[in-house]
């Protein structure tokens, strides 16, 4: 044979081959402009943020993080810690004021250490007061002035950078309040419905929802843009219908009862929406030291607070706190205060939580959840200390009061039925946060919630992770092909040469 007659074909010059061979180029060059793309910020750095929630009953101070490069992502800030400042709340150092400011070291010394030193400089910190600090700005303003004060110059103080303290509005708690457990259930950048927001704090309490009917009142009303959405929220707060607001309110019109009843001062209150067994010694100027009641004069000072345990007279004792006779929009909760039918469902946090969670009533029906509670009303109270021995006294005593306030709050005041009642969700966190308005409120103050959606990673985490592995494979198999497609020519070229 010739040699130099046999010519060896070079399989590289195949055009399946060239073909194969510009698909495995392409294909990684994608791979790699993803990966860029996808993985921009490559070492995930926090930021930090405090609220102080400075309520009726107690101060919290709320300590939220998120990735810094991911800041107007939803649902990228959570709660790293909480503290609660020992003490009651800010509104009750109108005698002395620089005991608040004094009341917050503990937990503003705690933020220290829980916040990265080289963070501190940029770590915003507001405070935001609520219904106790409305009553005592009513009734004497240069003192809630002085407290403000006083908190203010603590804050001051610390490394941080300070923001503010400020009294917020009732229709800023209630709409914060529906902006964090939205944006907590990633409700805002879908066009699923939003979640109802109820918050039953010390001293007042809020309805926020998104309404199916016109919004008949200009003070009801809040509009917000979110992620690109528009929200038009129906939002109200009831000053002096907290749980410890109408406890007195309540109280008040027994005492006013009895007197008229008997026409000589009262020395016992009887009053069923405490357990049988339970009696107090009460001084009237403690249940009417509050703006939210006219106060009456009376010659005894002292009275006997007498439980009798009956849930159905309570209800009944309750209900004189709401005025339901004039109303003048289409249609009221209470008090003449407008309120479109309740729509959707409801997050009921806060007291709400915390009283019809400790009762174990979280989950039943309107009509088991009354036979349960009128149960436990009925129950002696030396029952109740026994099977309680950890809890504060002054919180045990008055579940069944608060409990029976929460329905009839709810089915006389707001309308909820046993029909959409399963649609209140009695919550307290949703997933790492508490529901309430902090959260909402530093979004709002940080700029975090844009009116327009942000640029997103350019395909979801998991799918990007699938997209990787399925495009791997395909790569692998290709040059598997070419492999042996190159191995079966050369020994084809080979053959021809022997
Ligand atoms: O463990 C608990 N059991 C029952 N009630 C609680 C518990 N922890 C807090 N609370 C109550 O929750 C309410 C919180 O109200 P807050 O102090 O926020 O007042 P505000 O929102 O009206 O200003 C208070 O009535 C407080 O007593
Ligand atoms: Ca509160």
């Amino acid at each position: 044979m010739d040699e130099q007659g046999v010519k060896v074909k070079n399989p590289w010059h195949r055009p399946v081959v060239i073909f194969l061979a510009a698909v495995i180029i392409v294909g990684i060059i994608i791979m790699v402009a993803i990966s860029v793309v996808q993985n921009k910020p490559l070492h995930q750095k926090y930021k930090y943020g405090i609220v102080l929630d400075a309520g009726s009953s107690h101060t919290s101070v709320f300590i939220y993080e998120w990735p810094a490069e991911k800041e107007n992502n939803t649902g990228m800030v959570r709660q790293k810690h909480t503290c609660n400042v020992q003490g009651k709340g800010i509104s009750s150092y109108s005698a002395n004021p620089q005991g608040a400011g004094a009341s917050l070291q503990l937990c503003m010394e705690e933020a220290k250490q829980k916040i990265p030193a080289h963070r501190h400089p940029e770590t915003p910190v507001y405070l935001g007061a609520t219904a106790g600090m409305r009553l005592l700005r009513m009734e004497n303003e240069e003192a809630s002035d002085k407290v403000l004060d006083s908190v203010a110059h603590s804050l001051k103080s610390y490394p941080f950078s300070y923001q503010g303290a400020r009294i917020i509005s009732g229709q800023e708690e209630g709409a914060f309040g529906w902006i964090t457990v939205n944006y907590l259930s990633k409700n805002l950048r879908k066009p699923t419905g939003t979640l109802g927001a109820l918050d039953l704090g010390g001293a007042s309490t809020q309805i926020t929802f998104v309404p199916q009917q016109n919004i008949e009142s200009y003070d009801n009303s809040i509009d917000f843009r979110l992620y690109g959405n528009d929200y038009h929220l129906y939002t109200h707060s009831f000053l002096c219908y907290g749980q410890d607001q109408a406890l007195k309110l309540s109280m008040g019109k027994k005492l006013e009862s009895t007197l008229k009843a008997d026409e000589t001062d009262p020395t016992e209150l009887r009053d069923p929406c405490f357990h049988p067994g339970y009696n107090f010694t009460r001084t009237v100027p403690n249940v009417f030291n509050t703006p939210c009641m006219k106060e009456m004069k009376l010659a005894n000072e002292t009275f006997f607070h007498v439980g009798l345990g009956n849930w159905s007279q309570c209800q009944q004792s309750i209900r004189k706190v709401f005025n339901t006779i004039n109303c003048p929009y289409s249609r009221c909760s209470f008090n003449g205060v407008f309120q479109p039918s309740v729509y959707g469902d409801f997050g009921a946090f806060s007291a709400f939580f915390f009283v019809m969670d400790f009762l174990n009533l979280t989950s039943d029906n309107l009509a088991t959840t009354k036979q349960k509670l009128a149960a436990y009303c009925s129950t002696p109270w030396k029952k109740i200390v026994e099977n309680h021995p950890n809890i504060k006294e002054k919180y045990l005593s008055e579940y069944c009061f608060s409990a029976t306030y929460i329905l009839t709050l709810l089915e006389d005041g707001y309308k909820f039925t046993s029909n959409n009642w399963k649609d209140i969700r009695f919550i307290k966190k949703i997933g790492d946060s508490d529901a309430g308005w902090t959260l909402g409120y530093m979004l709002n103050l940080t700029n975090m919630i844009p009116a327009e959606a942000p640029d997103t990673s350019l395909m979801p985490y998991g799918g990007y992770v699938t997209f990787m592995f399925l495009f791997s494979l395909l790569i692998l198999v290709l040059l598997l092909l070419v492999y042996f497609y190159f191995r079966r020519s050369t020994r084809t070229a080979q053959k021809d040469i022997i």
